[in-house]
């Protein structure tokens, strides 16, 4: 498989030196130069698949080359043995034809662990093959910087940098990454926000030169094209679970990044019939009001209840751009540029492709707890805020009660207890690996705004 950039004026690479990247030399994102299509028939074949069985299916043609068969099998399966239910993506049922896919069984209680877990054992592979150390650096609104450090704390060959918004982000969202102590992990609280953080990492990855050439910089964020090759594995499960492929599903996704919903619009490009994907968004709301109104127009960050989303510049919707502009990377180059200081729209047609799959609807905090609770008392089921944005919009906007809706369910509630005790009800206990969490030690770096005060920081830590 071979990978090619967005903005259509970078190297094409395999899958090796794709895991090894973050942005594209052009400043693109790395996406594949074809995708696998499955007919019917054979998705139809991994019915029976275990979680670990059905991943290998839709990994491979993504890794092939790189990671030989057996090898991949192996990582597949330790990585879903480490999740806490045997069906390691379970579905929950709401309401009728109205479901939640529990993804919060991996060790951080978030979706991540998905990708990241198999991240830290494809990466590590692939440096010792090569010999190589390498430094991981990622933003996180709270959950991505857990997942990557629980998944890459056993790489020999990284150091690993992780950027959050400094109190921004739950506190057992932080503690869950400041109280991983080593030599090669730090956790940097930058006064800033989550597009602060992105928006540094971004830059160092377009110029790496503060490394002194001697280290490359590794992404763990959703710009690196493993992240969301590993997320298209379960929009397959839960489909497979209620029916599909003989039967559509609709899926609603919150979204910040737009890296997870971007994994279910590759599933049906793949073959998979998904009759409708929801972007779900709290009031960091761009692209709902995209979608809605055809405008591109940033407004300031919010700090709200469902922090992991509190995102203003969602990365990877570039990568839809790119399919909706025909895969013509120097439109992609002039949009991009263009997004990024003035006020856009896109043609009427391209906008009627993305509408025919994509809808939307934004989601403030009082809505949010409202749902929290409204569900609670009707189900039982208590849902994490971010989790509560993807059914209300769920059903504010699906197209069919006669197929079943799939929310995402992308974190475990214990992570937002504010969310929680603001919708009334009682947080839940941290589960029994996390139970000491708030007894143990802390390691923070708290560092300004301020790009060349984080990269000295690095380059310190990393030639110590
Ligand atoms: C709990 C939770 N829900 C939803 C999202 C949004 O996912 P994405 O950024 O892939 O759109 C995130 C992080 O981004 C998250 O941590
Ligand atoms: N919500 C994320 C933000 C980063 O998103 P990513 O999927 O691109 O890593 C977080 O919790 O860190």
């Amino acid at each position: 498989m071979k990978y090619i950039s967005t903005r259509g004026n970078a190297p094409e690479l395999g899958f090796e030196d794709v895991l090894l990247t973050g942005l594209a030399s052009d400043g693109g994102l790395y996406v594949p130069k074809q995708l696998p299509h499955y007919p019917l028939h054979e998705i139809r074949s991994w019915r029976e698949l275990p979680y670990h069985e059905l991943a290998f299916k839709v990994v491979q043609p993504f890794v092939a080359g790189a990671i030989p068969d057996d090898v991949l099998k192996v990582m597949l399966q330790e990585t879903y043995q480490g999740f806490a239910h045997t069906a390691v993506a379970p579905l929950t049922q709401l309401d009728h034809n109205e479901y939640v896919l529990e993804l919060f069984q991996g060790p951080t209680l978030a979706f991540k662990d998905f990708a990241l877990q198999l991240f830290g054992r494809l990466l590590d592979y692939v440096l010792e093959k090569r010999g190589e150390r390498v430094v991981i650096m990622g933003a996180t609104s709270g959950d991505t910087g857990s997942a990557a450090i629980e998944g890459c704390k056993r790489c020999q060959n990284v150091d690993i940098f992780i950027l959050h918004p400094h109190n921004r982000v739950s506190e057992v969202q932080r503690r869950q990454m400041s109280t991983v102590i080593s030599d090669n992990i730090f956790n940097i609280a930058v006064e800033g926000n989550f597009d602060d953080c992105q928006q540094m990492v971004k830059q160092s990855f377009g110029d790496q030169s503060f490394l002194k050439d001697e280290r490359r910089l590794v992404a763990v964020n959703s710009i690196n094209w493993a992240r969301i090759m590993a997320q298209i594995v379960y929009y397959f499960y839960a489909s497979l679970n209620l029916g599909g492929p003989d039967r559509k599903v609709a899926f609603s996704v919150p979204t910040g990044n737009f890296g997870d919903i971007f994994a279910g619009y590759l599933a049906r490009q793949m073959g998979l019939p998904i009759e409708q994907l929801v972007i779900a968004t709290n009031q960091n709301d761009i692209l709902h009001r995209f979608m809605s109104q055809n405008l591109y127009k940033k407004e300031p960050l919010s700090h709200t209840l469902s922090p992991s989303m509190d995102i203003v510049v969602s990365s990877n919707f570039e990568r839809l751009l790119f399919d909706l502009h025909d895969r013509d990377g120097a439109s992609i180059k002039a949009l991009m540029e263009k997004m990024s200081h003035e006020d856009v729209s896109i043609e009427v047609d391209r906008m009627a492709k993305a509408r025919e799959i994509f809808d939307s609807f934004a989601v403030d905090d009082d809505l949010t707890c409202q749902t929290i609770k409204q569900v609670y008392q009707e189900t039982g089921y208590l849902l994490d805020p971010h989790t509560a944005i993807g059914v209300k919009a769920a059903r504010e906007v699906r197209r069919t009660f006669a197929v079943p809706m799939v929310t995402l369910g992308t974190a475990h509630p214990v992570k937002f207890s504010d969310a929680i005790e603001r919708a009334g009800l009682q947080a839940p206990e941290l589960p029994g690996h996390m139970s000491d969490l708030f007894r143990r030690e802390e390691r923070l770096f708290v560092l300004g705004n301020n790009l060349q005060e984080v990269q000295n920081f690095m380059a310190e830590k990393v030639f110590r």
